[in-house]
């Protein structure tokens, strides 16, 4: 089967295309910038009707989230618009569309962990133009599944835990605030999950799903466990210090629980993500390899 997914170099498209590489019934073919750009709605549908896809997954989005509060039109185009149209050119060629999602649409004062039903209360304007292109992209094509997931890091691409790394080569103690909760996730792990769901596109499982790392953590609490797998691999290593939110002003307010129930996604397509440790610690150990090569013991020449 033939997947086109959206974006070059994000870190979820590449993973795609690593995971896809191994699968000989799929091909998987991106689309990208400049000739795919989703501020552009007619490369977008150029691109996809070209391609003629099986399937649509839609990867790309505008993801900074402090530079969002600054530049709401453009992540609104992006997010919402852009969003759409990929979506109905899936439509226009009868094909779904698995977009995704991000747990920043929920406010982050509940208690619990959320599932897909509860209210979305988005507090940034990242968590807003992703819920108005959920919105956008379920009207605009009824064969939609929608996948929420959280804290993505991997080894490719801008993500906190290669940030952490880069941060610890250069500092001996890094405040990192201990009072937001969330789960991390694999974009490896993700990558997984939707080829699983495209490749099993049943009409009754379309709808919304939350799919993220198992288990839960702060950032202080990932970046700990993130040093300690470097530094048991020679890599490097710092002291983390717990600060609270307050303490590290940014544009945008996060959630300080974005935690995500992910039981419905196991209870219909039989795959949950593993323990967001085990995950963590493959992709360190491949930072190591790709960034840090001649810092971590027995790889230096
Ligand atoms: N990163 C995270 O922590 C989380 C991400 N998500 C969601 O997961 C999805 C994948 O995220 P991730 O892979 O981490 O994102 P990245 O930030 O790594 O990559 C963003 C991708 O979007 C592409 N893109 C941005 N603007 C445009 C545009 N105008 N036209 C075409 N392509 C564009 C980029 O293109 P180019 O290749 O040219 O740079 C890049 O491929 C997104 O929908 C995101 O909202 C959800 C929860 C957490
Ligand atoms: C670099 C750094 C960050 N932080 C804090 C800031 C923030 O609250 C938290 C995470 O920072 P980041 O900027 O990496 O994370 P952020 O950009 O908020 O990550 C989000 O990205 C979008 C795309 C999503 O969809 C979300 O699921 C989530 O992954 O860690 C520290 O406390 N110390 C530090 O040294
Ligand atoms: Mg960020």
């Amino acid at each position: 089967m033939k997947i086109l997914v959206t974006g070059t170099r994000g870190q979820l498209v590449t993973s795609l295309v690593e995971l896809a590489a191994d699968m000989p019934d799929v091909s998987l073919v991106r689309v990208g910038r400049p000739g795919f750009d989703l501020l552009d709605p007619s490369s977008v549908r150029r691109a996809i009707l070209a391609a003629k896809p099986d399937i649509v997954v839609s990867a790309a989005a505008y993801t900074a989230v402090d530079r969002a509060e600054d530049e709401r039109d453009q992540a609104y185009q992006v997010n919402v618009v852009g969003a759409a149209c990929v979506a109905e050119a899936a439509a226009a060629l009868r094909v779904p569309v698995i977009h995704v999602s991000t747990d920043y649409v929920f406010s982050g004062e509940s208690a619990h962990s959320y599932r897909e039903g509860d209210e979305a209360e988005p507090k940034t304007v990242y968590g807003y133009t992703k819920l108005r292109g959920e919105h956008a992209v379920a009207s605009a094509n009824p064969r939609h599944i929608i996948l929420r997931t959280s804290w993505v890091y991997s080894p490719f691409g801008t993500n906190f835990v290669r940030t952490m790394l880069r941060l610890a080569a250069e500092r001996r103690v890094i405040a990192v605030v201990a009072d937001q909760w969330g789960n991390p996730t694999s974009a490896l792990d993700l990558a997984a999950a939707i080829l699983l769901v495209a490749t099993h596109p049943a009409r009754d499982r379309y709808g919304i799903y939350h799919v993220a790392g198992e288990g839960e953590t702060n950032w202080a609490g990932l970046a700990r466990h993130v040093f300690r797998a470097s530094a048991d691999l020679g890599g490097p290593s710092a002291e983390v210090k717990d600060i609270a939110t307050t303490e590290y002003r940014t544009k945008a307010r996060r959630p300080l629980n974005s935690r995500l129930c992910c039981d419905r996604f196991e209870r219909t397509f039989g795959w949950r993500a593993p323990p967001w440790q085990l995950s963590t610690d493959v992709v360190v150990r491949r930072i190591l390899e790709t960034d840090y090569r001649n810092q971590s013991q027995g790889t230096g020449a």
